[in-house]
């Protein structure tokens, strides 16, 4: 059994990089959590931290409840798994496997048994007396698992532990470690950069920007409701619609939000108008995901949105429609650099990613009181961009339409998500 705790964690490196930034998490018993954040985030400070690889500048560390930070790793009952594996180039995979045990003293005879037992269960129990450079990727990734997993250890550290396999074997094995890690019982921690890995694994999922903890809960409650825009902008594909509206109130009857050329209107009578209301005659971010809208005729009553498809792009089971609606997009920093981006939106997001990381090497560092949280999103150029809102929208494989083909879209109103300036959910009171 463990469970792990982290207690207001802040790592400073010796140059002032602040890589992890007051982080308190716990992680329950037999728990599978995944760190998720772009590159550079601090995810794997974090793990090294628990694995004791590297101290805390500041706050406590506890496995099982005790704090570990005097500790050395050896002692911790950890086993981690990198994503180049580092496996022994000149020992065989049997001795890969087995060497944590003999290390620990374990004699021979159980030892093998025990290898042969770990490697019947990952199916590699035919290649135990080749050497890596004779293993396919998936195989060795099996054996650096297999190694993991000799000692029974109490708790697993993975450190992207598929990013150097083909897409076909990472989900593949993605599959095979969460039911590996559940069947075994073991607590697990777990770091990507990849959101589509992270939702579909994890039990739960933490998300990190900055060194700072976003938000942390199940894959269909930080999918369904995003604690910051970042996250919003993270999780999901294609990426959640994010646009920037101006909010009028008309008292009693409704809260206009309007988007330049149109609007879209909460009746007094949603509980959530009262909420945004408070932000009449400001600006804040709505964030409306592709599957909320649906194409109807151009003559629908209600919540619906008018544009002109920019570009499609053709995904075999579906295809996406790109509207031009005449609003301004919203563009998170960080988040078009380090993640693949697919697509026309993606490209938008590359290009705007160089004049990103000026800004950002022309900012200051965030100093840690500041909780790397954005001051006001809408007023600094530094931490967003804003460009003209392409609409994404799903449609059937291979619609009869066309580029520059109108469309109109109904918008699940229940479904849309409003930010403030600082990027932080508006809280309106339900869900
Ligand atoms: N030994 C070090 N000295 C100074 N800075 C470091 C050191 N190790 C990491 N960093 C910096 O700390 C920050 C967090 O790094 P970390 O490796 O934890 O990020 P990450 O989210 O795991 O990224 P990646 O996915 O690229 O590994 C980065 O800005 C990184 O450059």
């Amino acid at each position: 059994m463990s469970t792990v705790a982290l207690k207001d964690v802040t790592k400073i490196w010796p140059d002032g990089t602040v890589a992890v930034n007051r982080v308190s998490l716990d992680v329950r018993d037999g728990e599978f959590m995944v760190l998720l954040g772009p590159s550079g985030c601090g995810k794997s400070t974090v793990l090294r931290m628990i694995a004791g690889l590297e101290d805390p500048t500041e706050g406590d560390i506890l496995l099982n409840g005790e704090p570990v930070l005097d500790l050395p790793p050896r002692d911790r009952s950890i086993a981690m798994v990198f994503q180049d594996f580092a496996l022994y180039p000149h020992m065989t995979v049997a001795d890969n496997i087995g060497f944590p045990l003999k290390l620990s003293g374990v004699e021979p005879g159980p030892r093998q048994d025990r290898v042969g037992t770990v490697a019947g269960a990952l199916g590699i129990g035919e290649v135990l007396g080749r050497r890596p450079s004779q293993l396919s990727g998936g195989q060795r990734q099996r054996v650096a698992m297999g190694r993991a997993m000799v000692r029974r250890p109490g708790l697993f550290l993975m450190d992207e532990p598929l990013s150097n396999l083909d897409s076909g074997l990472r989900a593949e094995l993605r599959a095979e470690i969460t039911s590996m890690t559940r069947e075994l019982g073991v607590t697990t921690m777990y770091v990507t950069h990849d959101q589509a890995e992270a939702l579909t694994m994890a039990d739960r999922v933490a998300i990190m920007r900055r060194g700072v903890l976003q938000d942390l809960g199940t894959p269909t409650e930080v999918y369904r409701r995003p604690a910051t825009l970042y996250v919003a902008a993270f999780l999901g594909s294609p990426r959640m619609n994010l646009l920037e509206a101006s909010v009028y109130v008309h008292l009693d009857r409704y809260v206009a939000l309007n988007f330049g050329e149109q609007s879209l209107y909460l009746a007094w009578s949603d509980p959530r108008s009262r909420a945004v209301a408070r932000y009449h005659g400001e600006r804040i971010v709505v964030g409306v995901r592709a599957e909320a809208l649906t194409p109807v005729t151009p003559d629908t009553a209600g919540a619906v949105l008018h544009g002109r498809i920019r570009y499609l792009e053709h995904h075999g089971h579906e295809s996406l429609a790109y509207l031009d609606i005449g609003a301004t997009a919203i563009v998170v920093d960080e988040i078009g650099g380090p993640v693949r981006d697919q697509g026309p939106t993606g490209g938008a997001l590359k290009r705007l990613g160089g004049a990103l990381q000026r800004l950002t090497r022309a900012a200051p560092a965030p100093a840690p009181e500041d909780g790397g949280a954005p001051v006001s999103l809408l007023n600094d150029p530094g931490r967003h961009h804003r460009r003209a809102a392409e609409l994404s929208v799903r449609l059937a494989p291979y619609p009869a339409v066309t580029s520059g083909h109108p469309l109109t879209v109904a918008v699940q109103m229940d479904a849309v998500h409003f930010f403030d300036e600082r990027g932080d959910r508006i809280d309106v009171g339900w869900r």
